[in-house]
């Protein structure tokens, strides 16, 4: 029996924008500037909070041009992949395609797109490994409806959901799992941080069944759903939590920097 404590390990909080169907590439490339000199300016450690902002595929040119030309330490998501290496698959957007544009992570398993776009646990999987053959971290995200809340409980449908995209995926890849229940998503009514505490638990201990200790200990979750400065730091000081998958607040420039500088208003 080994009865020394766990070792604590260290998982830097990623704070992820993701903009949806908003802003052309102009917009884009203005909103970066500003949240920039606004990090700038509160002097943002970037080594301690990971900043990640998930433009529209139209916009990700310019975005990556100009992050690479002022050296911003801000990583660059997209916000679907194609399952498909290439081919006659029209409208869609190839994982080597992200890849030469620098996206470092993809989001699979939205709940706008498993809705509104029936993708399936398969799908999501499919989506996931095509973006880890691409040298991409996916962002696996799952959450309950309302309904499923009901019926359910918070836990089972996100862990079904992880386990189904696992099976797609090698060993050892690395991936960001986002905990988003979806009656949270835009309703201004968030999970409570002890109920997405809950479910981020059990979604590492998912991790931990299928994947080990070292990925499990390794690997961020995040809490997403009607997130915003005032709320952020309740999530982080969550033991399971690691970050945040943030929608409408993620499109104010003022709004999304200090959700970014959570630990600034992190009361202890
Ligand atoms: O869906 C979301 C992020 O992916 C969350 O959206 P809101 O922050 O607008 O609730």
């Amino acid at each position: 029996m080994n009865d020394a404590p766990a070792p604590v390990v260290a998982r830097t909080p990623l704070i992820a924008g993701n903009w949806k169907m908003n802003f052309d590439h102009l917009q884009a490339i203005a909103f970066v500037q500003k949240l920039a000199w606004s990090l700038k300016d509160a002097q943002h450690n970037y080594a301690d909070v990971e900043v990640a902002v998930f433009p529209p595929f139209t916009d990700l040119r310019s975005v990556q041009t100009l992050l690479a030309a002022d050296k911003l330490p801000v990583a660059l998501g997209a916000q679907d992949v194609s399952p498909e290496a290439a081919g006659a698959f029209t409208g869609d957007v190839s994982a080597a395609m992200l890849g030469k544009l620098d996206v470092r992570y993809v989001l699979v398993g939205h709940s706008e797109r498993r809705a509104g776009h029936n993708e399936s646990d398969d799908t999501v999987g499919l989506k996931a490994r095509a973006a880890v053959a691409g040298g991409m971290v996916p962002v696996i995200c799952v959450g309950e409806t309302a309904e499923d809340l009901e019926t359910h409980g918070a836990a089972a449908i996100p862990v079904a959901q992880l386990t189904a995209a696992l099976a797609h995926l090698p060993a050892d890849a690395e991936i960001v799992v986002a905990y988003e229940p979806v009656w949270a998503i835009g309703s201004g009514e968030p999970a409570t941080p002890e109920q997405a505490e809950e479910v981020g638990k059990a979604l590492r201990e998912v991790l931990r069944t299928e994947r080990g200790d070292a990925i499990a200990d390794a690997t961020r979750v995040l809490y997403g759903g009607s997130v915003a400065s005032q709320n952020v730091a309740s999530y982080l000081k969550q033991p399971n939590l690691d970050g945040a998958l943030v929608g409408g607040a993620s499109l104010k420039v003022d709004e999304f920097s200090r959700i970014v500088q959570f630990k600034k208003h992190v009361t202890v």
